[in-house]
Parts: C-alpha cells; sequence; structure tokens
C-alpha cells in the first residue's frame, strides 16, 4: 500500500492552512506532530476525505482520490477529534448505526462489531450506555467504529487528548496491536504518546512539512545540542538568551537547567553535561516551545 499526498494546499480565506504538503507513505503507524494551529486537523480531513483541499491531490498506489471515488472512502477509518456520539445510544449500537453509515455487510456485521467490541477491550461494556463512558472508553469505542470497514489507512486526530495515563497505555497497547499491513496516521501535540507507538514522525509547522524520520533519526538532528548544567540565578537570563530551556529545577542557591540549543553553554567556568536527546527535545528545538503546552 502507498499513499502520496502530492502538494496538497488548503486556504481558507488569506490563511494557508496547509502549504504543498508533500509526502509518501507505506504501511506503518506515523506520528503526526506540530504545534496547536499547524495544519494537522486540516490535512487529515482532506486525506479522511471529509474535506476538500484548494490543489494537490492525493494517490493511492498510483490511482488518483478522485478517480477512485466511493472506493477511496472504503480504505479510509476515521476517528476525528471531536467525534459526536449519540450519549443515549449504547456502544453496541452506536457501532450497528455506524456500520449501517458505512454499508458494512449485514452477513459481517455482527461478528465484525463483537470482534471489536473484544479488540478494544470494551465487550462488559457493550450494552452500557456511552454517556457513563471515561474519556478512555470513548476513544476506544472511537477507535472501533474507525476500524469496521476493516480500513487500509486509519487516521487519528489526537485520539490521546483528555486521556489519564493508565487509558494512555491501553491506548498505545490497542494502536501496536493493529494489523501491519495499515498506515496509521495519529496526530498529536504530546510528544511523549507517539515516542513510543510511531515508526516514523511527520513534522509539520504552519502547515508545510518540515522533517519525516524514523524516530532515531529524528532525535539524532539534536544529539549534541542537549545539555544540562547548574547555573546562579544571576546567569539565567543569558541562558535564556542563547537556548530553549526544557527544565529547570531550583534547589537553595542554584538552578539545574536542560537546554537546548546550537552551541556549547559558555557560562564562565560552569561545567556542562551532554544528554542523551528525547524527542520533547526536538519539539523543543524546532518550535521553540515546550511539547505539552
Ligand atoms: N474552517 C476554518 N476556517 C478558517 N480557518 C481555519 C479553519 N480550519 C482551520 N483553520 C485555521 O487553519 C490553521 C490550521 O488549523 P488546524 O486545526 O488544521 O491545526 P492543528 O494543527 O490541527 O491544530 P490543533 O492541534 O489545535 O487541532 C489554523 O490557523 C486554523 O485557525
Amino acid at each position: 500500500m502507498e499513499l502520496i499526498i502530492n502538494n496538497i494546499s488548503k486556504k481558507f480565506k488569506d490563511k494557508i492552512a496547509v502549504d504543498k504538503f508533500n509526502i509518501t507513505l507505506h504501511s506503518g503507524i506515523y506520528g503526526l506532530l506540530g504545534p496547536n494551529g499547524s495544519g494537522k486537523t486540516t490535512l487529515m480531513r482532506i486525506i479522511a476525505d471529509v474535506s476538500n483541499s484548494s490543489s494537490g491531490d492525493i494517490l493511492v498506489n498510483g490511482e488518483s482520490k478522485n478517480k477512485l471515488g466511493s472506493n477511496y472512502r472504503d480504505l479510509i477509518g476515521y476517528l476525528p477529534q471531536d467525534i459526536g456520539f449519540y450519549r443515549n445510544f449504547t456502544a453496541e449500537k452506536f457501532l450497528y448505526y455506524v456500520a449501517t453509515l458505512k454499508g458494512v455487510d449485514k452477513e459481517i456485521e455482527k461478528n465484525k462489531i463483537n470482534d471489536l467490541l473484544k479488540f478494544v477491550n470494551l465487550e462488559e461494556y457493550r450494552n452500557k450506555k456511552i454517556r457513563k463512558f471515561s474519556g478512555g472508553m470513548k476513544q476506544r469505542l472511537g477507535i472501533a467504529q474507525a476500524l469496521l470497514n476493516d480500513p487500509k489507512i486509519l487516521i487519528l486526530d489526537e485520539p490521546t487528548a483528555g486521556l489519564d495515563p493508565n487509558e494512555r497505555i491501553r491506548f498505545k497497547n490497542l494502536i501496536a496491536n493493529l494489523s501491519k499491513d495499515k498506515i496509521v496516521i495519529l496526530s498529536t501535540h504530546i510528544v511523549s504518546d507517539i515516542e513510543f507507538i510511531a515508526n516514523e514522525i511527520i513534522v509539520m509547522k504552519e502547515g508545510k512539512l518540515i522533517e519525516k524520520s524514523s524516530l532515531s533519526d529524528i532525535i539524532n538532528k539534536v544529539r549534541g545540542k542537549v545539555h544540562t548544567l547548574r547555573i546562579s540565578e544571576n546567569d539565567l537570563e543569558d541562558i535564556q538568551n542563547e537556548f530553549k530551556i526544557s527544565s529547570m529545577i531550583r534547589t537553595n542557591n542554584e538552578i539545574c537547567v536542560r537546554v537546548v540549543g546550537d552551541n556549547k553553554p559558555n557560562i564562565r567556568e560552569v561545567k556542562y553535561i551532554e544528554e542523551e536527546p528525547n524527542l520533547e527535545d526536538v519539539f523543543l528545538y524546532y518550535f521553540n516551545e515546550s511539547a505539552n503546552n
């Protein structure tokens, strides 16, 4: 399976939300990373075919989305950021409802729904009303509905937003267990959520693709640029002017800072230690802001 996003742009009046975006994806789990407003949702809505691009094309195995028509839709599973559940439906009823909308074959519908309820660990809650579900249960139901048509391209927009730590772990395991022949695109601005599940990271800024690499390659980009050092309050301003600060711990008379920047910290006699970089550091390096803002 090959998905080509070919020069996609999206304009809203005078705002360019997606700007000549080009990427080729094969089966695997891709983490789409970018700060708020960078165009992730807009791009995902275009790939999910719920919104049109202003220009450009999408090709699956060489065939244009426009030519494929409803066959393209059959390839797509989509969990939008703001999925509207019918709160008074049970989980099972909701899945039957979506299965009907998606035109899932009646012969396989029942088995499919049973399998999916098992897969997302909601079997014992199948008859519970959605309004009584936790955020994590709703997200898992959201994934189940996205998988109903056995999509080859699964698009999950901020699927971990609002989940507690236990729900996050469950969610990560769920994604990791998805069959390997799918293209899974998962957006977030919470770096730690994709650090352990995505094979490839796609970084988006102001509508543009600025990086597509494996996790280790992208982390290597900031190798040698991350340091910790202990400074006095007086030195803090100099450090802040030259570096992006990823963490700061104050003790009685000193501050331990973790900094990211192109240069080695050069503050008088202060010793610094080079640190093993992580994806948070990458985010800070590219966006000049903390990942979890
Ligand atoms: N319907 C719209 N009309 C006008 N501007 C829009 C519309 N949808 C999105 N935008 C603008 O396009 C830009 C990209 O928005 P988008 O929601 O795609 O970003 P995002 O990366 O998904 O952000 P978030 O993480 O906050 O969801 C933003 O500046 C946003 O204000």
